[in-house]
């Protein structure tokens, strides 16, 4: 018997413990049923404590992991990570036009929510210029949508705001994810923009844990899973809104700090 999977690729930097990056959307990958390949961008030393140290890839070697991806792989869709730097996302910008591996999930890492900085300022121009116009969805976390829109986001109307400048930089669709460091607060809202002007807000349960490390890369490993798999956006981003939810409820015991997400748990996609 030969089983068929999806094959998906993300673009993106390696986390040494597994928590995010790349290690965290091979992980989702697996979990939503799809073959997943990468294009390493960056490697970082991060533990449960932070990151530590930070290594970009040489760009011909971007180069040549895309090029040799393409020469053998129907990719049906992929998403981009840690870019480092202007050249590297020149580079993503450059081969992802050059080769056809389907809708681009743009997930633009800035700034880990532990305050490392994944992406050096000088080059959030070069973002906004050279791969949101690409993006066939951005996933921007709060302080990410803050800085490339210069929007103060207080509420969820202020975050409708702030998609709607990025939908006009480029990016056809854009899921604003919400602010989460309020233990008082009942619900994590996140605010979607869809590419016909349409709206609605996305609304699950606050949990109260430090397990929340790699919660980015899985919500946007899980929609190009879903898109992968035909599923239409609006259900892509419910789907991954409740899977990210789910794997932060039910929180593993690694790391001695900021753990991981939970991307084994129990969940029916
Ligand atoms: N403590 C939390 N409780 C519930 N949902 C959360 C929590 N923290 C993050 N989320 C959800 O996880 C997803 C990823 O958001 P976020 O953590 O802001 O991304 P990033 O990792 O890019 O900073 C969003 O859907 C967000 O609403
Ligand atoms: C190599 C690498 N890439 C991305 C991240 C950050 O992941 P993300 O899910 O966007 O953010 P956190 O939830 O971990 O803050 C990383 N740490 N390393």
């Amino acid at each position: 018997m030969v089983n068929q999977f999806p094959q998906v690729l993300t673009i993106a930097g390696s986390d040494c413990d597994g928590s995010a990056g790349m290690q965290a959307d091979m992980n989702t990958f697996q979990r939503c049923g799809v073959y997943g390949m990468s294009v390493l961008t960056a490697a970082v030393a991060g533990n449960s404590y932070g990151i530590f140290a930070s290594q970009p890839m040489p760009t011909a070697f971007i180069d040549k992991q895309f090029s040799v991806l393409a020469d053998d792989f129907e990719i049906k869709a992929c998403k981009t990570g840690m870019l480092t730097d202007a050249q590297t996302i020149k580079t993503v910008a450059k081969n992802y036009q050059k080769y056809d591996f389907g809708p681009l999930v743009l997930d633009p890492v800035i700034i880990t929510k532990h305050g490392d900085m994944l992406l050096e300022e000088q080059a959030y121009e070069t973002l906004k210029s050279d791969l949101i116009p690409l993006a066939d969805v951005l996933t921007p976390n709060y302080y990410e949508a803050v800085k490339l829109t210069g929007v103060e986001i207080k509420t969820p109307a202020d975050a409708l705001k702030a998609a709607h400048i990025l939908q006009e930089m480029g990016a056809k669709n854009v899921y604003v994810k919400g602010q989460h460091a309020d233990d008082k607060q009942e619900e994590v809202t996140d605010v979607a923009l869809l590419a016909d002007g349409t709206s609605f807000s996305l609304s699950e349960a606050y949990v109260d844990t430090t397990h929340i490390n790699g919660t980015g890369d899985l919500l946007s490993s899980c929609i190009v899973a879903q898109i992968a798999q035909g599923k239409a956006l609006t259900d892509a981003f419910k789907i991954a809104k409740k899977f990210v939810t789910a794997a932060i409820a039910n929180q593993i015991d690694v790391g001695h700090k900021f753990g991981p997400v939970n991307h084994l748990v129990d969940f029916k996609f």
